[in-house]
């Protein structure tokens, strides 16, 4: 620990509610990275009876029917023409505030009554950690050269990892 630097238990003293609501562009990183990578990257449901979708396509009961909330995440019609970049700024108004897309546009918590329960409650876990560990670490790849490439399971993974040096502020 560097001298005239806090313990990561007095950093924890500095986060609370109002803090971590002030965390806009941090809230705005995590949300364009769910758009990019979204940790449920294909969804399956299955029709429990014959229903007609508010598009007018039809189902019937025992049908399978998948959205996709990676694909998604890159239509250039949904997101602009710079779908495919990471911008965290794209979910900020001119005051620097979040600005909330419709969850059936940005799927990653799956949208209408089963939308994931846990939502707030992730945000907030992701905000105390990556605020922490940016607060006390700079992250570098490990191998600059290496492509980072994700491998679609039940859960969206780094395929052989995400190898990271980590040094102290
Ligand atoms: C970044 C983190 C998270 C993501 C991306 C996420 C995403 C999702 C998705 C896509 C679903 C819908 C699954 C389905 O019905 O097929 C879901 C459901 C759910 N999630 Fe999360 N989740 C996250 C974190 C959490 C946390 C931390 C909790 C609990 C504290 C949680 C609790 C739940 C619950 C209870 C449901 C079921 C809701 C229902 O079926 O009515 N999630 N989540």
């Amino acid at each position: 620990m560097q001298e005239g630097k806090i313990t990561s238990n007095e950093f924890g003293n500095y986060l609370t509610e109002d803090a971590i609501n002030d965390m806009q562009y941090l809230h705005a990183a995590l949300t364009e990275t769910l758009r990019l990578y979204p940790a449920v990257p294909i969804e399956v449901k299955y029709c429990f009876f014959d229903d007609t979708l508010p598009d007018g396509f039809c189902v019937n009961k025992g049908d399978l029917v998948s959205y996709q909330p990676y694909p998604m995440g890159r239509m250039k019609f949904l997101w602009g023409d710079d779908a495919y970049e990471f911008r965290p700024e794209r979910w900020l108004n001119e005051d620097g505030i979040f600005v909330p897309a419709s969850p059936f546009k940005f799927t990653a918590f799956q949208a209408g009554p089963r939308i994931c329960l846990g939502k707030e409650f992730a945000y907030r876990q992701m905000k105390i950690v990556v605020a922490t560990l940016l607060y006390f670490f700079k992250f570098e790849m490990w191998d600059s050269s290496r492509e980072v490439r994700s491998r679609t399971m039940l859960t969206l993974q780094i395929d052989g990892g995400l190898h990271l040096r980590a040094t102290h502020r």
